[in-house]
């Protein structure tokens, strides 16, 4: 899987590059500007067919350098270039002080006001990148970039990040001031997580990453990306050797979700999939079910002796199944056999009083998921500091919380949204359905209740929590961007046999 970094981890591996002597923060510098040029034109080849005129704002730190090398690079391609400058040349960083005093050879570099009222063709956003420490406060310049950004006629190419935004945790620096916009985003070497994380997806409008001969690392945390096929094909053997998954319904009419969750661990490959309701709803779940089996579970006592079947081997709490004392005596039965389990909705909240009680009793085949609401529920401290206005960068942001949660509970956490995290104590990753992999159908009642039966039929096959959480989570979503416009839940576990038939 891609690596997604942080500013930090992104400086060390620069900073060993160049102790290594295997490169120059020029050489660094100078293929950041050819990569962000050759992906401006690739992007928009209008742009590469004549000379046309742009704007370059820089800033006072290496993002500004990154400034100077396009503003050469442009007008060495015959382009009118205007560069303004935040700041003082003498408090440039070297390199970037080298670059500003080439491209003053060049042509003058002005002092940026506070609007840019300027219509060029293409405006270069090089203010900040990842180096941004404190809220940016200059409205002026930023609601000019947003509203460029959101027109028809100017370009706006932003170098690494749209200046202003967090590059760690994709939060908006800049309390009270217009967040800045650009419709195409240059990341150098590795998107940064802040690439996939809050609203700065939206703001970096495309993304694209350049090369800067840098090498591979393992740095940072996973970006998910498509399963490997082998791990979610059949080959032979018995239904049992695909697991048998246990999913807990809800009441009379209160059905829905568990049967939206049962279809989708079948659909994705457990071996068997059985239902278990109050007797009161058996007879309008067997109605709606045939290759989901049913059976009979009033109360906690009949889920111990249901659990005394062993290869029931992988259970899901939560969608439909009510809040209040009856569900937590569930969950606790469910958590003392010891077998994976994904615990959704309903699940979670119950213990919305005393999340102590359910930290208690989980273990490491355990996967949670909750969405931001439930998360405050469970872990009120972790979410409340992503709520205020951060003050400075890096700034805490929904990995971090993610992290920090599972670190409490034990387990693998989902937090989900179009942003997703996927954390344990050991690993975490990320997957952002954004840019070409936006799913924003599954904005729709009862989206998180397939996810959760995804999981659960995963966990059936192989119990591995951090594998079934991230290839459900992608599987998912490739699910709904085959769909596509009008999808609704139900749809979700219908398009499994495409997607896996594409994977395969
Ligand atoms: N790290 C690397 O390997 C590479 C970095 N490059 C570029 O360098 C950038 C990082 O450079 P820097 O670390 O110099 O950081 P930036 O250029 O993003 O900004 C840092 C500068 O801005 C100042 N600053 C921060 N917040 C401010 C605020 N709100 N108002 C006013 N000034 C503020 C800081 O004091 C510092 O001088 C990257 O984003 C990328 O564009 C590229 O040249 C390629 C290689
Ligand atoms: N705009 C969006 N883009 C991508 N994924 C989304 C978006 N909105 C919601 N999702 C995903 O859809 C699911 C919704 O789950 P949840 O909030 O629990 O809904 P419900 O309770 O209705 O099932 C989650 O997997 C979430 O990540
Ligand atoms: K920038």
């Amino acid at each position: 899987m891609p690596r997604l970094l942080s500013a930090e981890e992104m400086r060390e591996i620069e900073s060993a590059a160049m102790d290594s002597g295997s490169v120059t923060g020029r050489a660094l510098m100078e293929r950041a500007g050819q990569g962000a040029v050759a992906a401006a034109l690739s992007r928009w080849p209008d742009l590469a067919s004549r000379a046309h005129r742009a704007v370059i704002l820089c800033g006072p730190g290496n993002n500004g350098g990154d400034g100077f090398v396009v503003a050469r690079l442009l007008a060495g391609r015959g382009w009118e270039v205007r560069v303004l400058l935040m700041g003082d040349p003498a408090g440039l960083p070297p390199d970037a002080r080298a670059n500003h005093d080439l491209w003053a050879g060049i042509g003058p570099v002005e002092e940026m006001t506070q609007a840019v009222r300027d219509k060029p063709d293409l405006v270069v956003d090089a203010i900040f990148g990842t180096g941004l420490s404190r809220p940016f406060e200059a409205e002026g310049i930023t609601a000019a970039l947003a509203d460029m950004a959101e027109g028809e006629a100017v370009r706006v190419l932003a170098l690494d990040m749209p200046s202003g935004w967090c590059s760690d945790s994709g939060r908006w620096l800049g309390e009270g001031i217009t967040p800045t916009r650009a419709n195409l985003t240059v990341a150098f070497h590795a998107a940064k997580r802040g690439h996939y994380l809050g609203d700065a997806p939206e703001a970096c409008g495309a993304l694209a990453v350049v090369e800067i001969g840098l090498d591979e690392s393992e740095a940072g945390v996973s970006l998910v990306s498509a399963p490997p096929a082998r791990r979610l094909m059949k080959q032979g053997g018995h239904k049992y050797g695909y697991g048998h998954a246990l999913i807990l319904g809800g009441g009379v009419g209160k059905g829905g979700a568990a049967r939206m969750a049962a279809r989708g661990a079948l659909r994705i490959g457990a071996g068997l999939v059985t239902l278990a309701v109050p007797g009161a709803a058996l007879q309008e779940n067997a109605a709606r079910l045939d290759a989901v089996m049913l059976t009979r579970m009033n109360d906690v006592r009949d889920l111990a002796e249901i659990l005394e079947d062993d290869r029931l081997n992988a259970l899901c709490l939560g969608p439909g199944l009510g809040h209040g004392g009856g569900t937590r005596a569930l969950v606790h039965a469910a958590l003392e056999v010891e077998r994976p389990v994904v615990l959704d909705a309903d699940a979670m909240t119950s213990f919305e009083e005393d999340p102590e009680e359910l930290f208690d009793a989980l273990h490491l085949g355990v996967v949670l998921t909750p969405h931001m609401g439930e998360f405050a529920r469970l872990f009120p401290d972790l979410a409340a500091p992503l709520k205020e206005s951060p003050e400075a960068g890096p700034a805490y942001s929904r990995l971090d919380a993610a992290r920090l949660a599972a670190e409490r509970a034990g387990c693998t956490i989902l937090l989900k949204g179009p942003d997703t995290i996927i954390a344990n104590a050991e690993s975490a990753a990320l997957h952002g359905a954004f840019y070409d992999r936006a799913a924003p159908w599954l904005a729709t009642a009862g989206a998180g209740d397939t996810l959760a039966g995804f999981i659960t039929g995963l966990l059936a096959r192989d119990d591995d929590p951090f594998f079934a959480a991230t290839a459900a989570t992608w599987l998912h979503a490739d699910c709904a961007r085959d769909f596509g416009p009008g999808l609704i839940a139900e749809d979700l576990p219908e398009r499994l046999p495409r997607v896996l038939a594409r994977l395969a």
